[in-house]
């Protein structure tokens, strides 16, 4: 049988402010399913690199291809619409709108998406452990409540590719574990891939494969122990 074809596909990818190059020479596939741990030192710009295949960020050089769409090739408009369908995203600071109520934070990429609810968001909630919470506002939800939302957002679409960027940088140990615990748990029930900035080895550990980013390029991190 043929390997299956990556679902995104990086070559070369490069990022510079000015003269200074951030990151060059990326290569990276992500197949489906597949979780991803994405590691390396403060300002080696992980977050850009995530951002760039979120099509969130421009880059210099390089292709980012997801299933045979070159997002280098899309207007901001056609990437807009690509990333309302394919990905979703998680980030440190929650990202969760503040006068909107929990369910409708969840609700809000199938809104944009023209998809019915069909009981689907009482069903994720239920399954990140906020039932019966739908109707709290942000404000009155815990750090790690707050993500939990952004979670159950960034998969109520079943997009095939998730990205998160040190989603429990915010949070203390043991809200951090439960809610990679979830996040994990979650991305696989899904059936999505997920490619996860950390700094937490604790997290990295659980990947199927960590990477790290250096200004060269990504290289395979061994397994620790
Ligand atoms: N507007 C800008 N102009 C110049 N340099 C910038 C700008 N924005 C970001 N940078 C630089 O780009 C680099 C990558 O930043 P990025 O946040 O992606 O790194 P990171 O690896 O995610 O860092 P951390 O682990 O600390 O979160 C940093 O060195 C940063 O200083």
């Amino acid at each position: 049988m043929p390997p299956m074809p990556p679902l995104m596909r990086l070559r070369g990818l490069t990022r510079r402010y000015g003269e200074s190059v951030v990151f060059g020479d990326v290569d990276l596939d992500v197949h489906p399913g597949e979780f991803i741990a994405v590691i390396g030192d403060s300002g080696v710009g992980k977050s850009t690199l995530l951002n760039c295949m979120a099509g969130l960020d421009h880059w210099d050089a390089g292709t980012v291809v997801h299933e045979g769409a070159d997002l280098g090739a899309m207007d901001d408009r056609a990437r807009a619409i690509w990333r309302r369908s394919h990905v979703g995203f998680v980030f440190q600071a929650f990202h969760v709108l503040p006068h909107l109520d929990v369910a409708q934070n969840v609700a809000l990429p199938l809104v944009l998406l023209g998809q019915r609810d069909d009981g689907r968001v009482e069903k994720m909630l239920a399954s990140v452990g906020l039932g019966g919470m739908g109707a709290r506002l942000p404000q009155e939800l815990s750090g790690g409540q707050l993500q939990r939302v952004a979670i159950a957002r960034a998969l109520i679409h079943r997009p095939p590719l998730l990205l998160a960027d040190e989603p429990t940088g915010n949070l203390d140990p043991d809200t951090a574990a439960r809610i990679m615990d979830l996040l994990i748990a979650q991305t696989r029930e899904h059936h999505a891939a997920l490619v996860l900035v950390t700094h937490a080895h604790s997290a990295a550990a659980r990947a199927d494969r960590t990477l790290r980013l250096t200004a060269g390029g990504m290289v395979n991190e061994p397994a620790a122990g």
